[in-house]
């Protein structure tokens, strides 16, 4: 089997995020979740969510679907690493992703959301794509959709293919030729920490030189900007005219009209280029004339990430064989 289903931008302005559809239960009810690959719990919100938490988002109903089971006395709690967090109780029913079925999926259904989720009117849940090792569910952790997929695909692989202000697409079980140019580039990835970790093999700042240094970081299609180590974010920053560290912002930030590089990364031999449009994220608030942007220093992470900026520039293979790879192409 496969499933292809589309990545769409929640602001049509800039890309903070995207969601796809997905079915649950039967009749089959179609949220719009965020598909993260820096997570690996599967959570939506619910007839158990608070109404009060509740503004816009779709919601699951177990108790009309005639395939739900509570699985019962199992509870689940995660933070992310922008400190939104959510929690709540877990029913298993049947799950589909662009026609690629799963039956008896655990599905976490929110019984408490923080706030940011609850004004981010377009994301009905998260799709963890990580390693099913960090799923949060207690007292049995649960397997990830792809993992439950794994064994019906013709390869055990899905693909992102996140496109700039516009609908990209994720295809399980096959690789479209027709989404890349020229090879694929596979390099190794370590799943114990639970994330699609990889070493990138160097950066350059516009026209500079490549500098050949080992960059370790996880592949996150939940997490919209780029972070990395402190020394290339500054190197990229003293090419931008006016731009500064802001703490009032909480990054780097820059006159929205200064003329920005564009930034590559090495995966193995092949070299990505994120173009300078890329990396200015957004106007700080809406109609301002500082830009917040795309690159940003890890340091208050603990892990560099390749977010949607840098996706964006790339299709990506998540290969889920074992041992597990990342494949990178041009497009
Ligand atoms: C440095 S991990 C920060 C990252 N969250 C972001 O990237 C959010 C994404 C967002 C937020 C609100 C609406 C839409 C999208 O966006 C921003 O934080 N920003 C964009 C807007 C910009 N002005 C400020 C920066 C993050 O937790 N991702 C996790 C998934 C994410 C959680 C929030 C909802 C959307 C999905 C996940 O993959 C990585 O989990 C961890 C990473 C590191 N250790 C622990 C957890």
């Amino acid at each position: 089997d496969t499933g292809s289903a589309a990545a769409v931008p929640i602001d049509p302005r800039f890309d903070i995020a995207y969601v796809t559809p997905v079915t649950i239960g039967t009749p089959p009810q179609t949220l719009q979740l965020d598909f993260d690959t820096g997570s690996s719990d599967l959570w939506v919100f619910s007839s158990h969510t608070p109404t009060s938490q509740i503004r816009g988002q779709e919601i699951y109903t177990p108790d009309k679907s005639t395939t739900s089971k509570l699985l019962d006395g199992h509870t689940w709690s995660i933070t992310y690493g922008d400190g939104s967090a959510s929690r709540g109780n877990v029913y298993t029913d049947n799950f589909t992703v662009g026609g690629l079925a799963v039956a008896s999926q655990a599905i976490q259904c929110a019984q408490q959301v923080s706030s940011s989720f609850t004004t981010e009117e377009s994301i009905d849940g998260l799709l963890g794509l990580g390693f099913s090792t960090l799923n949060t569910v207690n007292p049995a952790s649960q397997l990830t959709f792809f993992d439950n997929a794994k064994s019906k695909l013709g390869s055990p692989v899905f693909t992102a293919d996140l496109k700039n202000k516009q609908a990209g697409t994720y295809d399980f079980g096959f690789i479209d030729k027709a989404k890349y140019t020229g090879e694929i580039t596979y390099v190794p990835v370590n799943p114990d920490p639970g994330y699609w970790t990889f070493t990138s093999s160097g950066y350059a700042v516009g026209s500079g030189n490549f500098s050949g240094s080992p960059i370790t970081g996880i592949a996150d299609t939940g997490t919209s900007l780029v972070y990395l180590p402190t020394a290339i974010v500054t190197a990229y920053y003293r090419q931008v005219q006016g731009a500064t560290n802001s703490r009032n912002y909480g990054g780097y930030v820059f006159p929205c009209s200064a003329t920005l590089p564009p930034f590559t990364f090495g995966v193995g031999e092949t070299k990505f280029t994120i173009p300078a449009s890329y990396m200015s994220y957004a106007p700080v608030t809406d109609g301002s004339s500082t830009c917040f942007g795309g690159l940003q220093s890890s340091s208050g992470i603990g892990v560099n990430i390749w977010g949607d900026v840098a996706l964006k520039a790339a299709f990506v293979v998540f290969n889920g064989a074992n041992p597990p790879t990342l494949g990178w192409a041009t497009k």
